[in-house]
């Protein structure tokens, strides 16, 4: 046996006798965590295609742990990132991140837990960031002007998200992605570009890393803005004080305009021609029907919501044609950040998160995302009793003409297209809230039926 062989033989073994102590408690806590994406289909088999330990005693593990679950447990199965500690006893402010205590196989009789939790373990994280190089699976990179300083002290990020964060010292955040597919993440990407840009609209990255082969990103650091209200609280909070926020919505749409033109000169564009636009209709209202099947709720409504993409292919068919770009792809109020000083940045360019990946890389018209803020001010008011459609009205209107004044565009003076893409933004919301916040169906239903209607 060759060499190589004989180490990856070794390291098949090391994964399976690993995934012997592992196994059982992960498919039980694996499937209740917010960013397990494979919700309502049982795991059938965990499998590893990584492990990486981050410590030199072990206690600290990195894995890419493949779940396989019907109908698709015949392909490749979606992977997660994990980082696992695992520990003799634990004090009791790590209680909420206990995973399991561990029966079988090597490290039987610890207690595995969630490491994100633990500041001695992600102060590791931070280190290793701190360092370029490669170790084990994983390689790390680091922006040759950022400065990352030593010591800081860690605490997790608990907001429920699709990612997992970790502040340090109140100056630095990483992201460590869950769900990860081969490719290059857009949330590294597009605040690399936007920096190289000089774009001050986006925390530029730190540092990342990725898996060894290059292949696949799995985190990144930036500049932690703190004392920044994010959009959502913000709104809320006007909503309950009843106070007008049309002033943040405008400098919201003139964050969004100034982003968009960035991202225009940083990266190919190109042009939505009659095929393509009617492409687009077509994937939109394949959606529709995909997820009418999916969300039973929304069947009363297919029929009006599919003339909204009847109208794009009709637009198509009269020959108008497009600009497309690179864009946020899941902008909404909780992206974007205003610091103390009033100016707002936009985070999270990772797109919708159960797209694939080439999609969200593809160039897209810049309508996607005001169709994303758009529905977010409506989500806002429809959140809160009473409803109040006209605050949602005056700061559509309000960011749009924030939008035209850093851009020269108003976005409304293209009806059609915008309302195709507030009709899909708000047919994914219906799909991403039955999966994960089934009380908030009822928000993007009632937006659907006002789109319904718009025939
Ligand atoms: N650079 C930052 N400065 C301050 N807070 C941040 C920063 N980046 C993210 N956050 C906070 O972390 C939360 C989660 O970050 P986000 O990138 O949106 O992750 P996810 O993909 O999990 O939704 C945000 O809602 C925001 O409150
Ligand atoms: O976790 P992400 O920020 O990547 O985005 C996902 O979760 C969002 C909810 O946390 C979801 O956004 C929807 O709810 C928001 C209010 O909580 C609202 O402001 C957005 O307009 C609405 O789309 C987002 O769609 C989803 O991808």
């Amino acid at each position: 046996m060759s060499e190589t062989a004989a180490r990856s033989t070794a390291s098949a073994q090391g994964h399976s006798e690993l995934l012997l102590s592992l196994d059982p408690l992960l498919r039980e806590w694996l499937p209740r965590q917010r960013w397990f994406a494979g919700k309502g289909r049982p795991v059938t088999d965990l499998t590893l295609d990584s492990v990486t330990r981050l410590r030199s005693d072990g206690a600290l593990l990195h894995l890419l742990l493949r779940a396989h679950q019907p109908p698709s447990d015949e392909g490749p199965g979606d992977c997660y990132q994990l980082l696992i500690a695992t520990a003799e006893a634990l004090p009791p402010h790590l209680a909420p991140a206990v995973i399991g205590h561990i029966t079988q196989g090597p490290l039987a009789g610890r207690t595995a837990y969630e490491a994100l939790h633990d500041s001695r373990q992600t102060s590791i994280l931070l280190e290793r960031l701190r360092v370029p190089g490669t170790l084990g699976g994983l390689r790390f990179h680091r922006h040759p002007d950022g400065r990352i300083p030593r010591d800081l002290t860690p605490r997790p990020l608990l907001a429920e998200q699709s990612n997992s964060s970790v502040v340090y010292g109140d100056s630095l955040i990483a992201k460590v992605f869950r769900r990860v597919l081969p490719g290059t993440n857009p949330d590294l990407e597009l605040p690399l570009a936007l920096a190289r840009e000089g774009c001050e609209r986006v925390p530029a990255p730190l540092a990342w890393y990725e898996t060894a082969d290059g292949e696949t990103t799995l985190g990144l650091l930036q500049p932690y803005l703190a004392g920044a209200a994010d959009g959502w609280d913000l709104a809320l909070e006007h909503l309950i004080k009843q106070v007008d926020f049309t002033a943040e919505a405008r400098e919201l749409g003139r964050a969004t305009a100034e982003v968009h033109t960035a991202l225009a000169r940083a990266l190919p564009t190109v042009t939505y021609t009659r095929v393509q636009t009617q492409q687009l209709a077509a994937t939109m209202t394949r959606r529709l029907e995909t997820t009418a099947q999916q969300v039973p709720a929304l069947l009363p409504y297919v029929p009006g919501l599919r003339t909204a993409f009847d109208a794009l292919a009709d637009l198509a068919d009269e020959g108008l044609t497009w600009q497309a770009q690179r864009i946020h792809g899941d902008l909404h109020l909780g992206q974007c950040l205003r610091d103390p000083s009033g100016f707002w940045r936009l985070i999270d360019f990772e797109g919708e998160p159960s797209r694939p990946l080439a999609e969200r890389r593809m160039p897209h018209p810049p309508h996607r995302d005001i169709a994303g803020m758009l529905r977010s001010f409506d989500y806002a008011a429809r959140s809160h009793r009473p409803w109040n459609p006209q605050w949602s009205d005056s700061c559509r209107s309000a960011y749009c003409v924030g939008y035209a004044a850093a851009s020269g565009w108003d976005p409304r003076t293209d009806p059609v297209l915008l309302r195709a893409y507030e009709t899909d933004k708000a047919i994914y919301e219906a799909l991403y809230e039955a999966r994960h916040r089934p009380d908030w169906l009822p928000v993007p239903l009632a937006a659907l039926a006002r789109l319904a209607e718009q025939s």
